[in-house]
């Protein structure tokens, strides 16, 4: 997948890198990036938000990092966590052929021990937006490890992937009916494949 970057995208083009990605997992092999077509609603999404300080969970090779920090204002900042090291290595190399480096800080690590490190690490008060693309298990864990740590403001957003494929139905069950969030479900498919899948937005309401 980095090759193909390397080989088809223009350094300091994001949106040549998100195409060549696309490219290669439709026509070479299937990888587990948010894809073309869910990648279209999280870009609405990041676009209506227009976040300061953005948290990514789950990083993998870095497209939808590329998707979404190619569409943040110049003072924001998106901080991405990665568990496995060998992803983190190619997102990082991904990323920078975007020319985004500036704009993203790429964490390597477990959700549940970086989470309650924002504030001090990073200086992070709240997250404007939230994107959770992880362990399918581990959105609901982190969602409640945000809001003890006082990561959410009113008005944060939460933008869920694979809430149907590979499906998080403990996190859609308490998002859904949790007076705490106001959620709005994306129907779409699994990327580059017919298969259903979405994306659950929720808004958190303090
Ligand atoms: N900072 C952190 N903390 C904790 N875990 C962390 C982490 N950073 C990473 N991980 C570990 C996540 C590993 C990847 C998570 N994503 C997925 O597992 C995923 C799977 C599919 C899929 C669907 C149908 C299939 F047939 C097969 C696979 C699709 C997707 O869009 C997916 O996002
Ligand atoms: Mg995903």
């Amino acid at each position: 997948m980095l090759a193909a970057v390397q080989k088809n995208a223009t350094r300091g083009d994001p949106r040549s890198v998100v195409k060549a990605i696309d490219q290669f997992c439709r026509q070479k092999e299937w990888a587990m990036n948010v894809g073309d077509e869910k990648g279209c609603i999280l870009d609405s999404v990041v676009t209506e938000v227009n976040p300061a300080t953005v948290l990514e969970l789950g990083t993998y090779c870095g497209y939808s990092t590329v998707r979404i920090a190619s569409l943040l204002p110049s003072n924001a900042k998106l901080i991405t966590l990665e568990f496995n090291p060998d992803y983190a290595a190619i997102a990082c190399q991904v990323i920078a052929w975007a020319g985004l480096e500036d704009k993203v800080q790429l964490v390597e690590g477990a959700s549940g021990d970086w989470i309650p490190k924002m504030k001090e690490k990073f200086g992070i008060e709240t997250f404007d937006l939230v994107f959770l693309d992880h362990w399918k298990d581990r959105y609901l864990p982190d969602t409640k490890l945000m809001e003890e740590c006082g990561l959410l403001r009113k008005g944060s957003i939460l933008l869920a992937d694979n809430v149907i494929c590979p499906g998080t139905p403990d996190y859609l069950e308490y998002i859904r009916n949790s007076p705490r969030y106001k959620s709005q479900y994306f129907k779409s498919h699994l990327e580059y494949t017919k298969v259903e899948d979405g994306l659950e937005k929720s808004v958190f309401l303090g």
